[in-house]
């Protein structure tokens, strides 16, 4: 079946989000590519999020991080607003609490978060240390946090890099296809912290507000036992999105869901701690070359479909969405 027929009769009206093995994305045996590219074409179609399991990212680089990412959030506000985001000309480093607002309908988003991009670990410094995004910028007096930082970054943008290939197998393309359209991408990492809202009134101001993904795909890791994604299915009720140990969330974000007109879905998710303690979780946003053109790919326009969205730049996209993030 096209693509096109696969999304008209594509039911969104999803229950729960998939379980899928991918210990097999790197084997080079086609069929057994094909039989993968298949399970998750059906997720981006029908619900724009799954669960990996069998990832091959090894735990013990998730906990690095984590206590890292414990003990920097953990420092005095003032210490973190040394570094905070709107200072650094990149937007890097610290944001504060309702600093940003994702959801144009809410308040501010209810966490704390750092965020920060590649880097080679062995780097003392230097201009090296520039993409396209920019420089990092690290707290101080956290003497381990930069490494285990980069650690966790480069084993999970690993992963990232072995799903394009999938992706476009997907999409009935050339396993190449997005390699010119992503070979230069330089991908985010955000550290969260959402604070405890037990006893929430008003749905107004949530951990993070009810949005789609900028990039091409997130990679998110959430703090096991705590319930706090959930994800608009097609009847507008909200779907819980446990954490399960062990996995990763990965969801589609607009730039997949501009290239293929829509037809790999970009879902609405938020995330509120109800919970009564802090909640931390980990994104990596995915995305395209700053310059790549995010035009319709082969199959995905059609009298029936026509064109939906308006063809930018991925770089012009993201720096649209950012403006309207952090505006205030
Ligand atoms: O913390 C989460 O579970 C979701 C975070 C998220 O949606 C985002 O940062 O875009
Ligand atoms: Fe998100």
């Amino acid at each position: 079946m096209s693509l096109i027929q696969s999304a008209a009769i594509a039911q969104s009206s999803f229950q729960d989000i998939p379980i899928i093995d991918v210990s097999q994305i790197t084997n080079h045996d086609p069929s057994i590519r094909r039989t993968l590219a298949l399970e998750i074409r059906t997720a981006c179609i029908e619900v724009g999020f799954f669960y990996v399991i069998n990832h091959g990212i090894p735990e013990n680089l998730v906990e690095e991080f984590l206590s890292q990412t414990k003990e920097f959030f953990a420092l005095p506000l003032e210490s973190k607003l040394k570094i905070e985001n709107k200072t650094t000309p990149n937007l890097m480093g610290y944001s504060a609490l309702l600093s940003g607002n994702n959801d144009p309908n809410g308040g501010g988003d209810f966490q704390e978060g750092f965020e920060f991009t590649a880097e080679p670990l062995d780097n003392s410094g230097q201009k090296s240390n520039v993409n396209s995004i920019g420089r990092n910028t690290w707290p101080s007096g956290l003497p381990k946090f930069r490494e285990a930082a980069l650690r966790y970054y480069d084993a999970v943008v690993n992963l990232g890099k072995s799903l394009f290939p999938i992706f476009a197998l997907a999409l009935e393309l050339d396993e190449h296809f997005f390699d010119e359209k992503t070979n230069n991408a330089a991908a985010l990492m955000r550290s969260l912290r959402y604070p405890p809202q037990e006893n929430l009134k008003d749905e107004h101001v949530i951990g993070i507000g009810a949005h789609t993904d900028w990039e091409c795909f997130t990679i998110l890791w959430q703090e096991p036992g705590i319930q706090a994604l959930q994800v608009l299915n097609s009847e507008k009720q909200w779907i819980d999105a446990p954490p399960i140990p062990g996995t990763f969330v990965i969801n589609l974000g607009d730039q997949f869901a501009r290239w293929t007109n829509g037809i790999f879905k970009s879902t609405v998710h938020r995330a509120i701690n109800k919970s009564d303690g802090c909640r931390y979780s980990i994104p990596l946003f995915v995305g395209a070359n700053w310059d790549a053109k995010l035009d319709p790919i082969p199959g995905c326009v059609s009298s029936d479909r026509p064109l939906r969205y308006e063809v930018i730049t991925a770089g012009e996209y993201v720096k649209a969405k950012l403006a309207e993030t952090y505006k205030h």
